[in-house]
């Protein structure tokens, strides 16, 4: 498959600058809103602790199974929980989730 919009992903010195801000604020938890193929989730699975979660949200899901091989190769694929939803309504669920427990 090939991608043609790969200037929506996140570029390397913004990507830096995630895992920088990550790393400061010791984040465990965190939730990717827009993953297009994956780069900033990858970065971010990379630099939060072995059981780290990320809820990774996009509308797309194909676009999130062209990095994933990526992702697997990297051993951090247990840290993403990925939802194909439109973020509202996935972060409403979430929301709804957390109330009912
Ligand atoms: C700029 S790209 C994300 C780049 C990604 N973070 C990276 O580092 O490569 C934006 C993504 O948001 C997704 N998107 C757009 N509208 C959305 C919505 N309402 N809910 C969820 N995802 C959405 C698109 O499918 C696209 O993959």
């Amino acid at each position: 498959m090939t991608y043609t919009s790969a200037i929506m992903s996140t570029g390397p010195d913004a990507g830096r600058m995630i895992q920088m801000l990550l790393k400061i604020t010791n984040a465990k938890r965190t939730i990717e809103v827009g993953v297009f193929t994956g780069y900033s989730l990858l970065l971010t699975a990379l630099t939060i602790p072995d059981d780290g979660k990320i809820v990774a949200i996009d509308i797309d899901r194909k676009a999130y199974e062209v990095g994933l091989p990526v992702i697997q190769k990297a051993g951090v694929e247990h840290k993403i929980e990925f939802i194909e939803l439109k973020a509202l309504s996935a972060l409403d669920k979430m929301l709804d989730n957390e109330k009912r427990l």
